[in-house]
């Protein structure tokens, strides 16, 4: 299939940007780009490749932008239930951490999620993989954790797995035991950690080489945070994981700087997400490393907080910024990357190219597959959206609405919106 008269076709060629190179987009005015099994086979000016692929089925953009499919690289897209009394609580004041010590929070949802079938789990989080979709994210980052002990948590990756066959929204599964201390361990954080290494870590892997042996292993993730995770039970859990080839990624700064982000950097993890309340020495060394910056900027928002991620430092840095949802059942149920990106530019002034690429190329770095996703590149993979408009800062500047026409995820329309 030949889309053809895109107004701008941006590309993102070229591989992740770093710094003020985000802005980078290489679009091509008037563009087309060819789809051949699954793959573009070719991406230049329309008035050329309709001369060249005479024959090829069309696909007219009229005028509108094409772009490649989003990439949501931290989402917690698995759990039964909901927490809407939470929400209510939060606005009479109490805090999400208070909260959590109180038993609600991240506990509440585990409590749910155990109870929960495994079909009726895994028809909650289909309808959230749909909705996904239908705004545009084509590929997304999917973490356990509200199960915490180790058939719960198995069940979680199953379901994962499971949807991601279903397709056509694609899953790039973690392992996130360490979300919060496990009910039976009451409170002691460090038997908790002592056991994840020891059994839950071990055990994920032989699992995953029973029922998932052809793909790569999953992420690990841990909430390091006061009050959850120290720095020490992280370093161990980390290491336990890249002992057993898992690749890494870290929860840090969200509430409190504990040294994580640095540590993150330090151990080669594949990101670091959430990052409020980072210091300029962690900001120098996830710039000096290969650490992707994952903001989330719902969960600020989502909270009522004014404190986001310090990206114009990260980007002043030359680090790598990658935007998310955090998709999740307590301060951030969004599915939709095109609110990240108006959130991003008026909170933490991002220019609408930033963020595109933050949530393109540079989260596709996130969960290491640039080279297949993340930009319309020939020999990558045809996942690519086909906008409402005719101009990529529309994506930013209005908010609050679907501005998605079609999705289209290895080169097969998935999705089309009502013409309006
Ligand atoms: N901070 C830890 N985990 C999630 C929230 C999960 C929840 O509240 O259920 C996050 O990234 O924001
Ligand atoms: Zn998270």
């Amino acid at each position: 299939m030949l889309i053809h008269s895109a107004s701008q076709l941006v590309t993102l060629a070229g591989g992740p940007r770093r710094g003020a190179d985000m802005n980078r987009l290489e679009i091509i005015a008037d563009g087309a780009m060819l789809m051949e099994a699954g793959r573009i086979a070719a991406v230049g000016e329309s008035a050329a490749l309709l001369a060249r692929y005479p024959r090829a089925e069309r696909l007219d953009a009229r005028g509108r932008v094409v772009m490649p499919g989003l990439v949501d690289p931290h989402t917690h897209l698995v759990w039964a239930g909901d927490r809407a009394a939470e929400f209510e609580m939060r606005l009479q004041g109490k805090s999400y951490m208070e909260i959590m010590a109180a038993g609600g929070g991240i506990a509440a949802t585990v409590r749910a999620t155990r109870q929960a079938s495994r079909d009726e789990l895994l028809a909650q989080t289909r309808q959230r993989a749909r909705r996904m979709l239908a705004h545009g994210t084509t590929t997304v980052e999917a973490k356990t954790g509200y199960g915490l002990d180790l058939a719960s948590e198995l069940a979680q990756l199953e379901v994962l797995l499971a949807l991601d066959e279903e397709g056509p929204l694609e899953i790039a599964p973690t392992f996130m035991g360490a979300h919060a201390v496990a009910p039976e361990f009451n409170g002691d954080a460090q038997a908790f950690t002592d056991h994840i290494c020891a059994v839950m870590l071990p055990a994920v892997r032989d699992w995953w080489q029973q029922n998932a042996a052809a793909r790569a292993l999953p992420f690990v993730d841990v909430f390091s945070e006061k009050g959850v995770f120290d720095l020490e039970q992280t370093r161990q859990i980390l290491l336990a994981a890249r002992a057993l080839g898992f690749p890494l990624k870290l929860h840090v700064d969200e509430f409190e700087n504990i040294g994580a982000a640095s540590l993150a950097a330090e151990l080669g993890a594949v990101s670091a997400d959430h990052l409020v309340k980072t210091s300029p020495r962690d900001i120098e060394a996830l710039a000096r490393s290969d650490t992707v910056a994952v903001s989330l900027p719902c969960t600020p928002f989502g909270l009522g907080q004014h404190e986001y991620t310090p990206a114009q430092q990260i980007i002043a840095a030359g680090g790598m910024l990658a935007l998310a949802t955090d998709l999740n059942p307590g301060p951030a149920w969004c599915e939709n990357m095109q609110f990240v990106l108006a959130l991003a530019c008026r909170a933490m002034r991002l220019t609408p190219a930033e963020a595109l690429c933050a949530a393109t190329i540079n989260a596709a770095a996130a969960v290491r597959r640039d080279g297949l996703v993340g930009s319309l590149e020939a020999g990558k993979q045809a996942d690519a959206l086909v906008l409402q408009s005719g101009d990529f800062r529309d994506l930013a500047y209005r908010f609050g609405v679907n501005q998605v026409q079609t999705v289209i995820k290895k080169g097969e329309v998935v999705y089309n919106a009502p013409i309006i």
